[in-house]
């Protein structure tokens, strides 16, 4: 993989207020995609060029599925040779997605998120966005349908980018990409390149800030990449209980090696609050239920079901409360 693929996307930011990241941006992804390489990458770039071409479709946003519609409807083999290509893109974590008639039942019901959040959110009519640990862009595209002037995704996984362009390969929209980078090296871009980064209308982290190590830092530079006056969309483990207290797994927390701090909801006020953001306001707090995170056809590893305690499916396996996730928005001051 090369800069080609992005190079749409990079040339839309041109004539935006991040104009200026776009020579940044294209350094950062041209030393990951030699830095990251990736077994896999091979079988993914051919499944990539052979997927079948028909004429570009249209993004169709049902409430359940980010959807693919064409003019005509593909014929039988052709549809055959899509799935095994989009396959070969195995694990599906995000989605559904409907390709021209075929759906990628994937891991997880993205859809539920996104109602949960979509009325909540200022409308991101005209807005710049960034979503961070986008996974393979699926709310990303939800974003553009809502009318967002620009989304920057960025996730350092390279399977998530190849399922990007999987699906951007259907519809070349230049307005949206998922870039191939962590927070961290938008941070160090960010820092080496740029006066002030803080640019984005709304910041998305969904996802990921019990994944980091330092989950404050993460606050900050999610702040720090807002404009005066931006929003955060912040979603992340919370404890259902109504003490100051932060869970800090020993070992894996269901199943997850890389869980570092779960806090309560109170807590995680208290850290945007300490973090500099203002009017925080908690949208939803609900619990992750088999319902929502299933394995399907295009996920067949272990899932959500496989991570609770089959006698007490209130608690994971390690006996730590069952998976709660909050959503909270919040303001850089103006
Ligand atoms: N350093 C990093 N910087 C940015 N992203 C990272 C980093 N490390 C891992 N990721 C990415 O963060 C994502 C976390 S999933 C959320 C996806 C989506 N947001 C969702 O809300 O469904 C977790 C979940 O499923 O809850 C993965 O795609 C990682 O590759």
């Amino acid at each position: 993989m090369d800069l080609r693929p992005f190079e749409p996307f990079l040339g839309a930011l041109g004539d935006s207020r991040l104009a200026r990241w776009r020579g940044v941006l294209a350094d950062g992804i041209r030393t990951r995609l030699d830095t990251r390489r990736h077994g896999d990458l091979p079988h993914w770039e051919s499944a990539l060029a052979a997927l079948p071409s028909p004429p570009r479709g249209q993004l169709c946003l049902a409430e359940d599925c980010v959807g693919i519609a064409g003019p005509v409807a593909l014929p039988e083999p052709v549809l055959e040779d899509l799935v095994k290509q989009l396959m070969a893109l195995h694990p599906w974590r995000k989605g559904p997605f409907c390709v021209h008639g075929l759906r990628i039942d994937a891991e997880w019901r993205s859809d539920l998120k996104w109602r949960r959040l979509k009325d909540a959110i200022t409308p991101l009519a005209g807005r710049l966005v960034l979503d961070v640990g986008c996974g393979n862009g699926y709310y990303a595209w939800r974003m553009l349908g809502q009318g967002a002037r620009l989304v920057i995704g960025v996730d350092p996984s390279l399977l998530c980018v190849a399922q990007w362009l999987a699906i951007d390969h259907f519809l070349g929209r230049d307005a949206m990409a998922v870039l191939p980078l962590g927070i961290e090296d938008l941070m160090a871009l960010a820092d080496a390149h740029l006066d002030d980064p803080g640019v984005f209308d709304t910041v998305f982290s969904m996802g990921v800030l019990a994944h980091r190590r330092a989950p404050l830092d993460h606050l900050r530079d999610l702040r720090r990449l807002l404009r005066p006056g931006g929003e955060l969309v912040l979603e992340t483990l919370v404890l259902a209980h109504q003490t100051d207290q932060v869970l800090v797994p020993t070992g894996r927390y269901a199943a997850m090696r890389n869980v570092w701090s779960i806090p309560t909801v109170g807590v995680l006020v208290g850290w945007l609050r300490g973090c500099g953001l203002t009017e925080v306001r908690v949208v939803d707090v609900s619990p992750t239920t088999p319902d929502e995170q299933r394995a399907t056809p295009w996920m067949r590893f272990q899932s959500l079901v496989d991570q609770l305690d089959p006698l007490e499916p209130q608690r994971t396996r390690e006996g730590y409360p069952a998976p709660v996730r909050a959503i909270l928005i919040a303001y850089r001051p103006d």
